[in-house]
């Protein structure tokens, strides 16, 4: 379990408070206004931006200062990072190995995630030759020769029109109920949250909230994320 501990983060004059605790496979949607922290949250648990006061633990070991590598998570952001000089198998192996020394073992692993993500025939590929549809699920190749516990995902698909965001969507489903992953995802699509999330962490006024079930919340919201919805 990731355990956000009475957690504040402050960025200038921006400040954002959080006390949580996330589960492996349940599935939790980030929504709320613009600015309102969704991204600062999901950079603090990832190890980019420090608390200024709290703790995060993973399965009770202090991770607060953890180097963003040696966290439980990996974290998808919106432009995919892929590196247009390597190719399609060498962006996914970086996953493994940072210094792409890879052995036998670690390519199959990357040949089954690119066969996996439907991109088999693109292993030699470099990034600018693919798709948009297809640089993502590079990059979903690469979250999962990580094969972490955690996968956050940062509005992963907002450049892709509707019908490719949701088969995104599917596949990223699929992949983590497959290694039993949690997945949380910033989104402001309402359709995004019914599609996939069992919880949501709603940010709003300086507070990321305690997930919710994000069935009986779409259902009858609170006048806050009413406001929100529109
Ligand atoms: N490095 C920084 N220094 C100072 N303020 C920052 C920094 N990074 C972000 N902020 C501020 O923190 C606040 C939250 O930004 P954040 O990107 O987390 O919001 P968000 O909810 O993800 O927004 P959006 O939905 O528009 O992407 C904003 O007011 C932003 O201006």
């Amino acid at each position: 379990m990731l355990r956000i501990e009475k957690a504040e983060i402050t960025l200038g004059d921006f400040r954002l408070s959080a006390d949580m605790d996330l589960i492996p496979g349940c599935k939790y949607a980030v929504i709320g206004p613009s600015g309102a922290g969704k991204s600062t949250l999901l950079s603090a648990m990832g190890g980019f931006v420090p608390l200024s006061t709290g703790r995060i633990t993973w399965d009770g070991r202090d991770i607060t200062d953890a180097a963003p590598g040696a966290r439980p998570m990996t974290m998808l952001f919106q432009d995919n990072n892929l590196f247009p000089h390597l190719s399609v198998m060498q962006n996914v192996g970086l996953g493994i190995n940072p210094h792409m020394r890879l052995t036998q073992v670690d390519r199959d692993r990357v040949a089954q995630a690119l066969d996996r993500v439907g991109l088999a025939e693109h292993a030699q590929s470099r990034p600018g030759a693919l798709s948009g549809g297809q640089q993502s699920r590079a990059a979903l190749a690469r979250v999962l020769v990580q094969a972490r516990p955690l996968v956050l995902l940062d509005e992963p698909f907002a450049a892709l029109g509707p019908a490719l965001r949701n088969e995104m969507l599917d596949l990223v489903q699929d992949l983590v109920a497959e290694t039993g992953a949690a997945l949380i995802m910033v989104t402001h699509a309402p359709d995004d949250v019914r599609r996939i999330a069992d919880e949501v962490i709603f940010v709003a006024g300086g507070v990321a909230e305690a997930p919710q079930p994000a069935a009986a919340l779409m259902e009858n919201p609170p006048p806050e994320l009413l406001d929100y919805l529109g």
